[in-house]
């Protein structure tokens, strides 16, 4: 479905009273996609699918607020780049009514908030291990704009996939009473994850950083092509002698397919996904100029982002990977479905 698209700017909303005074249309949906600004075509689909939501009667609002809370590091904070008008093209374009773009003093008008939202064991794994203090500092803002901007449904970023499981936890957990919808990540077409960051990253670094996503497709097709072995084993000889069943198939392929089928070991899946990606990030440490430092790789169960153990079978997974290249650091996932292997 193509999103209406509305052919007015959005208009630029600065203060909580202006968001305030913003007509809601009566029985209308609002819906909500929060940026850090630097707006991107990942940021454009979310408003699109924010747009296709709420309907053309419906209203779109985009907030834009770097958010110091959620900084460690001042220089992260510092070059966070600032691009207002630019992002108000993008969101108009996409589909936006409103641009809530509050400074500081506005969103935190008595300094730091000292009551804060806790992300629980859930935001110290990972990026939260990575950046202490990230995620309460995220949902703390997450939260009071949810407050301040009231929607109906809300859209995060698959790419930020722990971002985005604490913020469906944290409106469950606490009853927010509003739609948290994922949306799927945007790459370029050489793979790498949209991010405003990617901007700093010099052409030979960008070359190392395509190690993220190349790893990530390589563990996905790894599993693909040992769950496609299972498939095939079952198929060819159930519960008998797989590598004597494919044989007797007499296809070409066939001893050597028995041949691999005959090594694949039931369970083994979480152990080659992890492997295949490994490679290829060890690789990029090894030989990449400038070389990649890998942060962590890590695939997790979606639910509590704890690491699978090697002898799951089935079930919802992510890949994850954070590496630093030159001064850049970067992230990337990509969702795994394990299928039962016998
Ligand atoms: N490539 C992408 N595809 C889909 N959604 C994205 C993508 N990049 C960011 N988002 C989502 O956009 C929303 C705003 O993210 P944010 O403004 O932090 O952008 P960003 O490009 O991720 O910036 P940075 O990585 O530098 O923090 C988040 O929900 C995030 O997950
Ligand atoms: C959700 C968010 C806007 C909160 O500052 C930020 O973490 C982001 O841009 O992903
Ligand atoms: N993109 C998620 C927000 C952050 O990196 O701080």
């Amino acid at each position: 479905m193509t999103p209406a698209v509305p052919t007015a700017p959005p208009a630029l909303l600065r203060t909580a009273a202006e968001l305030d005074a913003l007509a809601r249309p009566a029985g209308a949906e609002r819906a909500v996609v929060m940026t850090m600004g630097a707006l991107h075509e990942g940021h454009a689909s979310l408003i699109r699918a924010a747009r296709a939501a709420a309907g053309a009667d419906g209203q779109v609002v985009v907030t834009v607020f770097v958010n110091p809370l959620q900084f460690g590091e001042a220089a992260d904070l510092d070059r966070y780049p600032r691009t207002l008008d630019a992002d108000l093209e993008i969101a108009g374009a996409a589909g936006a009514d409103a641009v809530f773009a509050p400074g500081v003093d506005e969103v935190y008008p008595g300094g730091e908030p000292q009551v804060r939202i806790t992300a629980g064991p859930m935001g110290e794994r990972l990026e939260g291990a990575a950046r202490p203090g990230h995620f309460d500092g995220m949902l703390t803002v997450v939260a009071k704009l949810l407050h301040l901007t009231r929607p109906d449904e809300a859209f995060y970023g698959q790419k930020d996939a722990q971002q985005l499981a604490l913020i469906r936890r944290m409106a469950r957990d606490l009853n927010f009473g509003v739609r948290i919808t994922g949306v799927p990540t945007v790459r370029d077409p050489d793979g790498l994850a949209l991010s405003s960051r990617n901007r700093f990253l010099s052409a030979e670094e960008r070359r190392t950083a395509l190690a993220l996503p190349r790893a990530l497709f390589a563990a996905r097709d790894r599993l693909a092509a040992q769950q496609a072995l299972h498939e095939r084993a079952r198929a060819t000889a159930p519960g008998g002698d797989r590598a004597a069943g494919l044989n007797r198939l007499g296809e070409v392929r066939a001893a050597a397919d028995a041949q691999a089928v005959a090594l694949v070991r039931p369970g083994g899946a979480p152990a080659a996904v992890r492997a295949a990606a490994r490679l290829i990030l060890d690789e990029a440490a090894g030989r990449g100029r400038p070389p990649l430092a890998l942060d962590y790789l890590a695939l997790i169960d979606p639910a509590d982002f704890t690491e699978i153990p090697d002898d799951r079978e089935s079930g919802e997974a992510i890949l994850a990977v954070a590496a630093r290249v030159g001064d850049t650091r970067l992230i990337d996932n990509i969702p795994l479905t394990f299928g039962a292997l016998t």
